[in-house]
């Protein structure tokens, strides 16, 4: 695990000592919109027009930033315009890789050994942190945009005159609710559990534990009220809690120590994420292997031994009632 500086790699794990143990996450730098017609979107530069067979994605089936992208791309039947190229599961000296051994598609597009070499490709000088999923463009050999969520509304709203393919997940009327749920759950869940797990002082590992499962309290009971987060209608807000959610038993709960209380311990929780897990094709985009191998084989520094826990066997197409 590293990054590039000046697009040579270094080795290196998150630094948490500047923050009093806790882990920041950093923003993601490239910010290109591909749009319907290719005029520049709502940050960086314009050119990205909506082609078939023009752009790829480069994800982890691990990773819940990158499952996002696969679920959309899904959604939106996009499958026969974006290609898409995956990562082996485990992330260690030289960050994510295409070692087909270990579970990598391979790089479909330039047989790259590792991501940071898709980085470089884009800019030779590249520094930062080399991330997944990474939306790249074929036909101007860069990175378009690699901050999952800006890709999904990509997906969400600009091939639609390709596709033919009207869903909406982020509709007009219900942005405010939707942006505002987007916030709480990113802040206090999605990134949550990684601020619990990357802690590396008590107290700010004990601050993100609470603020996790006070946030899933009220999502239990606002899910108890709602079939889905701002309603009766599904948006990208159920999307992006949902790949956290559906990670939280097999992977959070222990190697994350978020162990106040499994997910299947809370019934509305627990059969909103069984509904969306069956909701159809989304259940193609979930690799129990991938996700816990990478955790448990790839954060040595929690996990020393590397060994990957064979539990816990939970039933996510058991019927889940919320009709
Ligand atoms: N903001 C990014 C975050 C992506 C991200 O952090 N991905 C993780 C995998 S789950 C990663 O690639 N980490 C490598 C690193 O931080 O060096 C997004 O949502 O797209």
């Amino acid at each position: 695990m590293g990054l590039l500086i000046k697009g040579q790699w270094q080795d290196r794990w998150y630094d948490t000592d500047k923050s009093g143990g806790e882990f920041e996450r950093e923003g993601a730098q490239l910010r290109n919109w591909i749009t319907a017609d290719g005029a520049a979107g709502p940050s960086g530069e314009g050119g990205f027009p909506a082609e078939k067979g023009r752009y790829h994605l480069f994800v982890s089936l691990a990773c819940p930033w990158a499952q996002r992208t696969l679920i959309f791309r899904k959604l939106k039947k996009l499958e026969d315009v974006i290609g898409v190229s995956v990562v082996s599961p485990y992330m260690l000296e030289h960050g994510w890789t295409f070692n087909k051994d270990e579970g990598s598609s391979g790089d479909d597009l330039y047989g790259s050994e590792f991501l940071h070499q898709i980085y470089t490709r884009h800019r030779a000088d590249y520094s930062g942190r080399v991330t997944v999923p990474v939306l790249w463009d074929r036909e101007r050999e860069c990175i378009v945009n690699n901050e999952s969520a800006e890709i999904i509304r990509m997906f969400n709203s600009a091939f639609d005159d390709l596709t033919g393919d009207g869903q909406d997940f982020y509709p007009q009327e219900l942005r405010g609710d939707i942006d505002a749920t987007n916030e709480l759950v990113y802040q206090n869940v999605n990134n949550g559990v990684y601020r619990a797990g990357f802690a590396t002082s008590r107290e700010a590992y004990e601050a993100a534990y609470h603020r996790l499962f006070e946030t899933l309290e009220k999502l239990e009971q606002r899910l108890g009220n709602n079939r889905y987060l701002t309603g009766a209608r599904i948006t990208e807000a159920d999307w992006r809690l949902f790949t956290t959610l559906i990670r939280f038993d097999a992977v959070y709960h222990g190697h994350f120590k978020c162990n106040k209380q499994r997910l299947a311990d809370y019934p509305n929780l627990w059969g909103y994420v069984r509904e969306l897990y069956q909701w159809p094709g989304v259940a193609e985009t979930v690799d129990f292997h991938h996700i816990k191998t990478h955790y448990y084989a790839s954060h040595k520094h929690i996990n020393p031994t590397g060994i990957v826990p064979l539990g816990p066997e939970l039933d996510y197409a058991a019927p889940h009632g919320r009709g």
